[in-house]
């Protein structure tokens, strides 16, 4: 299942980090915003229990968190910016990294690192990469969380193409997907278009 986070402030911020006049510092403040207002969207279903305590005035039950804990995985690099925004929000949850660069020739996820809480079978994990272009990165990262003994993960997004959803859907079904717009189509270059870029890259200055 996709979730399409159509938001005004979402789409407004998101078009600000297409333009190709948003410099580094402008590009990383809009992700880490957008990241936020998607974890917004993609943790609505966490769990709540009535826990009791004291206001200044009465003594009541109040909802709270109760459900499973938490793990941020962020697949490096571009993932570490919505990682570093979503954890302000919910501080109590363990953060897992998973090193991977697409080769630009084959287009393939290269795996270079790894790093994952060891109670990770026992969280729900939210898997963060700003883009999910040919879904090749994002595919290799679940299926190692769920060799990991992940057994509830979604995938949170920037930006999608058509053919990165349709892998996930394929060979992931048990995994939703949050993004902010699905664009129209990867380039032969692997590139979303029109996008944004290369996230890292304009995240990272390294271009
Ligand atoms: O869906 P895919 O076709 O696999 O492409 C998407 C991947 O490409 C980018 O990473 P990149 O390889 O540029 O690494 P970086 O984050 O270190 O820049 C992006 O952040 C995704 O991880
Ligand atoms: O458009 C794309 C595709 C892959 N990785 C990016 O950073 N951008
Ligand atoms: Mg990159």
């Amino acid at each position: 299942m996709v979730t399409v986070v159509s938001h005004p402030l979402v789409q407004h911020k998101l078009s600000l980090m297409r333009d190709t006049q948003t410099g580094v510092k402008e590009f990383r403040e809009l992700a880490s915003e957008v990241s936020l207002l998607l974890a917004y969207e993609a943790m609505r279903d966490l769990e709540i229990g009535p826990v009791r305590l004291s206001t200044p005035l009465e003594t009541a039950e109040f909802p709270m968190l109760s459900g499973k804990k938490l793990a941020l995985v962020a697949i490096l690099r571009a993932g570490l910016i919505m990682t570093d925004a979503i954890v302000t929000l919910v501080p109590a949850a363990k953060v897992g990294h998973i090193g991977l660069y697409r080769d630009p020739q084959t287009l393939k996820p290269v795996a270079y690192y790894n790093k994952l809480p060891a109670d990770i079978a026992e969280r729900r994990v939210f898997l963060t990469d700003p883009m999910l272009a040919t879904g090749g990165s994002a595919s290799a990262a679940i299926q190692f969380l769920k060799d990991a003994g992940a057994q509830s993960i979604k995938l949170m997004s920037i930006l999608a193409a058509p053919e990165g959803v349709a892998v996930i859907e394929k060979e992931h079904p048990d995994v939703e997907i949050v993004v902010a717009a699905i664009d129209r189509e990867l380039n032969d270059h692997g590139y979303i278009v029109p996008g944004l870029g290369d996230a890292g890259d304009r995240i990272y200055g390294t271009k």
